[in-house]
């Protein structure tokens, strides 16, 4: 079984590159993306290289399908490009949570995408106490759930200790992605990630496209922000209707043969 890694900000996917369909549980999806025991990634890409109908499935580490992953659309984006399977720029890519419009920049290095409209009040904002800390909380949707967080000191920490449990709070059926974010000045935002169905991510490009959202949304920034977070930064312009435009890097890491003997 063959994938190709790729990392795109320090958020890393497996690309399913076998013949064959793809067959794995969740139990052995959880395996591969297991760092130790397997081939170490925070999901896994499933594409779909019909030219007439470009496509990919995005499976987090819990087996869980995600509607939509920036970071998984530039890798996949530069995947297709790669390979040979668009030769025509720009191309759109169907998801579960929509269709975008994909550009490949500086050789592969870069991908832009048009990623679709933010949705608010995904549900309205909300407070919760947790940690005895008191939070505003703002849900919004790139076609996957967020919720957006902001705080003094976002940390890997406050992540890891918070994340989880907005991941699964009683307002997002779905569960939620959760960004803990720091407005730095009108052009720069500082986040740390917490992924439903993955944990916690050194980036993410879905959860970038939703913080600038609300932090625009309340007129905190610009139309043009750079999002800092631990794997590297991600540049988002943002429309006067919140047409969400993200562009960042991508790097392939590795071809790999996964051997059976992984789910022994
Ligand atoms: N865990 C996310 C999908 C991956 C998002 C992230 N890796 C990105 O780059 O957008 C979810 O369940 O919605």
């Amino acid at each position: 079984m063959h994938f190709i890694k790729y990392h795109a900000a320090g958020n890393d996917y497996l690309v399913y590159s076998s013949q064959s369909p793809f067959e794995l549980n969740a139990a052995q999806i959880t395996r591969v993306c297991e760092r130790h025991q397997g081939l170490g990634a925070d999901g896994i890409l499933v594409p779909s290289f019909d030219p007439e109908h470009l496509a990919v499935t995005i499976y987090n580490v819990d087996g869980s399908q995600a509607e939509k992953s920036g970071n998984g659309l530039r890798i996949l984006a530069r995947h297709l490009w790669d390979q040979g399977h668009v030769t025509e720029q720009p191309f759109k890519v169907h998801t579960a949570g929509g269709e975008v419009t994909c550009q490949v920049l500086e050789k592969g290095a870069r991908v832009s995408i048009e990623m679709g409209q933010a949705q608010f009040n995904v549900p309205e904002p909300f407070a919760v106490t947790l940690e005895g800390q008191a939070l505003e909380l703002h849900p919004v949707s790139m076609g996957n759930p967020h919720c957006v967080v902001f705080v003094e000191q976002p940390s890997e920490a406050l992540a890891r200790v918070l994340g989880p449990q907005i991941e699964r709070l009683a307002q997002f059926p779905k569960r939620t992605n959760v960004q803990f974010v720091r407005v730095l000045d009108r052009s720069n935002l500082l986040v740390q990630i917490w992924e439903r169905g993955v944990g916690y991510t050194l980036s993410s490009g879905t959860s970038s496209c939703a913080a600038a959202a609300v932090a625009r949304r309340l007129g905190l920034v610009e139309r043009d922000v750079a999002v800092h977070m631990p794997g590297g930064t991600i540049e988002i312009t943002l429309s006067d209707t919140f047409d969400v435009l993200m562009q960042g890097p991508v790097c392939r890491v590795a071809s790999m043969a996964l051997d059976k003997e992984c789910f022994a």
